[in-house]
């Protein structure tokens, strides 16, 4: 499994580390890079990929490494953006809508509590629909936003991926923290997975491996298909 690392990411070890632990291989995936190694799916790992200058996600759109990314994934390839590389996901359009600044304008740092909506995507087949989870949040630009056609097709087709439950931290609207996009082997979300997959480290909870173990199991699937 691929996890590409820009100028700026953060989580790119967390989540190799989480790649690695739910039972795949992280192969480090460079921004300069066009050339994928033949991964079979990728994750697009939280931070501030090129300082988040001109807006989250707007320059990392046009590195080279997310030009075959597109391409590919726009073929069926897995790919999952994690709250920055959420942003970077809707920036390059293969999943809509926007992320703006938080309603109250602060980096917010929590443990977040989320309903998986659907375990019809690639990432989320490991959880059941309805499943009340766990992990961590920490950003600034949360909040995610779309037009109310955008917005009544997401719920109508499926494609809420996750809902923030309790609390909304950042004024999403509909209290969307992820979504998928058609196919759902496309999946972002502000919450980051890659923080809870061990017992040992942070609150002990170990609800983000999901997300992991899905994808690892549906790809052994596929080449035994
Ligand atoms: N943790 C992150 O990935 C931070 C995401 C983003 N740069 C923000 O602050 O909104």
């Amino acid at each position: 499994m691929g996890v590409v690392t820009f100028p700026g990411t953060l989580d790119d070890r967390d989540t190799q580390r989480a790649v690695r632990v739910a039972g795949a291989e992280a192969v480090p995936l460079w921004h300069r890079d066009k050339d994928l190694k033949q991964v079979d799916a990728v994750v697009l790992p939280g931070g501030f990929s090129y300082g988040d200058y001109l807006r989250a996600g707007a320059i990392s759109r046009f590195s080279p490494v997310m030009e075959t990314i597109i391409e590919q994934a726009k073929g069926g390839m897995p790919v999952l953006g994690i709250c920055n590389g959420f942003q970077v996901l809707t920036e390059t359009h293969l999943l809509p809508g926007a992320m703006l600044r938080n309603n109250h304008l602060h980096f917010v740092c929590r443990d977040q509590k989320l309903r998986v909506e659907t375990d019809r995507t690639a990432w989320t087949s490991d959880y059941s629909a309805g499943q009340e989870i766990s992990v961590p949040l920490k950003n600034i630009d949360g909040r995610y936003v779309a037009d109310e056609r955008t917005l009544d097709m997401l719920e109508a087709e499926g494609r809420v991926a996750f809902r923030y439950l309790d609390v909304n931290p950042n004024g999403s609207l509909r209290d969307i923290a992820g979504i998928s996009n058609e196919a759902g082997n496309v999946v972002g979300l502000m919450p980051h997975p890659e923080h809870a997959v061990e017992p040992l480290v942070g609150t002990g909870r170990t609800d983000g491996l999901g997300f992991f173990t899905s994808i690892l199991k549906n790809l052994l699937k596929g080449a035994n298909a």
